[in-house]
């Protein structure tokens, strides 16, 4: 059997994909609009204390296209406080006026491919803080679900160690190419969604995600083994722009 890569987990991630229902929006009236901001309001104030007190994280993006039109993005310590959120948000008057477009679990995960070896990882404060990022509020955002490839000839998880390492090496290579302009959060989900990996990219210019990705695509890693799910692609909300997004 081949060495599996020893995986550091951090927080668990919820990523939460909602659809307004416009017709239903419209056809509220003033005061149940008002009161179904207030709540979403209050939502958003209450994710932002979490945060503020190293609880989890949470970012809202707007979702551009036809797959959804917004995501809350939860990153916390428990499923079960992943759960209670989403439960939550679900019993709000604002989510009456939403469905469900789409949802993935994961785990933030870093693997040991490009570890040092020295020491306990989770001792040192780098690594706990990729472990349990604060999530950054750059303008975009791009998320999509991948695995590696098992096929006969092709198989990631028939590869030795050195090999996974090397190639994995290049991966981080490119990757670093884009130190300021791209910041990425994988998320393992062997076990617990669809996908074997979720990709979260943050950037406050969404060209980046094309360049950083179509070159990755030439890299053998993603060339040979990459399988990858929907693209999903927004633009940051705060407050207001939630309020401004719902304004009929
Ligand atoms: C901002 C760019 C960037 C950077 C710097 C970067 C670096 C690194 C390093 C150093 C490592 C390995 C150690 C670790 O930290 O785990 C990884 C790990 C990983 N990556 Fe990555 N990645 C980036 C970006 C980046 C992108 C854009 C993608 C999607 C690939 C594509 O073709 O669309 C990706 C995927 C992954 C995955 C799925 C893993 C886990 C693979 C596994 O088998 O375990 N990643 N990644």
């Amino acid at each position: 059997m081949n060495e599996a890569a020893l995986t550091l987990e951090g927080w668990y991630a919820l990523h939460d994909f909602r659809s307004i229902n416009w017709t239903a929006w419209k056809a509220a009236d003033d005061e149940e609009r008002a009161g179904a901001l207030e709540e979403l309001h209050n939502f958003l104030q209450e994710w932002h204390g979490d945060e503020q007190s190293g609880k989890g994280s949470t970012a809202v993006y707007s979702i551009v296209g036809q797959k959804a039109d917004f995501v809350f993005m939860h990153l916390r310590e428990t499923l079960e406080e992943l759960n209670a959120l989403e439960n939550a948000f679900n019993k709000t008057t604002f989510a009456q006026y939403t469905t469900k477009a789409y949802s993935y679990v994961s785990i933030v995960e870093l693997s040991n491919y490009m570890a040092s070896g020295d020491g306990d990882p989770k001792a040192n404060p780098e690594v706990m803080a990729r472990l349990q990022p604060i999530l950054p509020k750059s303008k975009y955002i791009c998320f999509y679900p991948m695995n590696k490839k098992r096929d006969l000839d092709d198989n990631w998880y028939m590869l030795s160690m050195e090999e996974r390492r090397g190639m994995m090496r290049s991966h981080g290579m490119i990757g670093r190419g884009y130190a300021g302009k791209v910041k990425q959060i994988i998320t393992g989900s062997v076990g617990l969604d669809d996908w074997e990996w979720g990709v979260t990219l943050f950037s406050d210019d969404a060209l980046q995600f094309k360049k950083l990705v179509y070159e990755m695509r030439f890299d053998e890693v993603s060339a040979r083994f990459g399988e990858f799910g929907s693209f999903y692609v927004g633009n940051l909300l705060n407050e207001q722009l939630f309020e401004d997004m719902l304004k009929l």
